[in-house]
């Protein structure tokens, strides 16, 4: 069983005296990859260095492993961090650089060697050893900052935006690999990212943070097909945001499996519509009356005979629906997922 390794409890940030972060919890599991996901300046970043022993004013409690940290400081909690700048010392050799910490420990030649050329046989770059980092790629220059941080055995690898200054491909690339550290080597990262994308290709679980609070933690699936509330309806992937009662003038009765509120907020995810009928399906005619080709997936927009605009996502498999033709869409109302009150967006 993976216990709450590192527990965030009641969690307090003042920067330049404002209150950034107030009466936050959370929990991690060891051994696992959690993202911290939030639009720009929603606290990733604060809550993050306050983890590592970087901000002053904390209150509230850190236990890492079971022990109270909040009090240590940066170098006396066993925390790594790596940054989205990489961070390398630019006169010394690959080598030095994963070197350092270990030098620092007085760690003996022997260990040195061996630990550091293993690293970097984990992050495959040996023959880059004598290199220096302005003959590095960037994903070259941060798999050295990430085994710089690994080899020292953090109990906590903490990345801060780590792929933000990478190209698109590289970024997917290098996403896989850290995934692959973290697995290979049983250690607990927390990574923070804006990109929804890649918090939910890599991670146990997502932390989904929105103006200092945590909106909700769960699974990549939970985060997606149960968003508890309308932030994260909205937040999360492609929607239709719909009211009990839009959802009654279509013909829905229930909706994930209770009898619908016509005050409540409902979820749809667009790919949840279908063109052939099912015997649970209710059937809604329309038209479509715009189509975007997005690669795999094409987007419709379709409006109902009710006058509801609907996002619909069907994939490419077939002749794209035509516009402005009378259709039926069916939807599974299992499939319709409650956020919550009109009054809580
Ligand atoms: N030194 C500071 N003094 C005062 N306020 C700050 C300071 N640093 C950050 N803030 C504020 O704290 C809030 C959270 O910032 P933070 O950098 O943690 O957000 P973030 O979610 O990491 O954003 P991004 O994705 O843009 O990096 C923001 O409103 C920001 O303006």
């Amino acid at each position: 069983m993976q216990s709450d390794f590192l527990q965030i409890q009641g969690l307090g940030i003042t920067l330049s005296g404002n209150n950034i972060i107030k009466d936050m919890s959370f929990k991690v599991r060891r051994n696992t990859l959690t993202t911290f996901l939030g639009p720009s300046g929603s606290g990733k970043t604060t809550v993050l260095r306050a983890i590592a022993g970087l901000n002053t004013e904390v209150s509230g409690k850190i236990l890492l492993d079971g022990e109270e940290i909040q009090s240590r400081s940066a170098n006396q909690r066993n925390i790594g961090m790596v940054f989205q700048s990489y961070a390398l010392f630019p006169n010394m050799s690959i080598f030095d650089n994963v070197a350092y910490g270990l030098r620092v420990q007085k760690k003996s030649n022997d260990v040195i060697n061996k630990e550091v050329m293993a690293m970097l046989q984990t992050v495959s770059l040996t023959n880059k050893k004598d290199a220096y980092p302005d003959q590095l790629s960037g994903g070259q220059k941060q798999r050295v900052a990430i085994a710089r941080a690994m080899v020292l055995k953090p109990k906590l690898l903490l990345l801060d935006e780590p792929l933000s200054a990478l190209d698109a491909k590289i970024r997917v690339s290098l996403r896989e690999q850290i995934r692959e550290y973290q697995q290979k080597l049983g250690i607990t990262m927390l990574f923070v990212t804006h990109d929804q994308g890649e918090a939910m290709a890599i991670s146990d679980d997502i932390v989904v943070m929105n103006e200092g609070k945590v909106q909700q933690q769960g699974s990549p699936m939970a985060i997606y097909a149960q968003p508890e509330n309308v932030f994260m309806a909205q937040f999360i992937g492609n929607h239709n945001l719909l009211m009990g009662t839009q959802l009654q003038q279509l013909g829905l009765t229930t909706a994930g499996g209770q009898t619908l509120v016509a005050d409540t907020h409902y979820v749809v995810r667009p790919e949840l519509f279908s063109p052939e009928a099912t015997p649970e399906a209710t059937a809604i005619a329309g038209q479509m009356t715009a189509c975007s080709m997005l690669g795999d997936r094409v987007q419709y927009h379709f409006m109902s005979d009710t006058k509801l605009p609907l996002k619909v996502e069907l994939l490419n498999h077939s002749e794209p629906l035509k516009i402005g033709v009378p259709l039926t869409l069916y939807l599974d109302p299992a499939a319709v997922h409650p956020v919550g009150p009109a009054n809580a967006e």
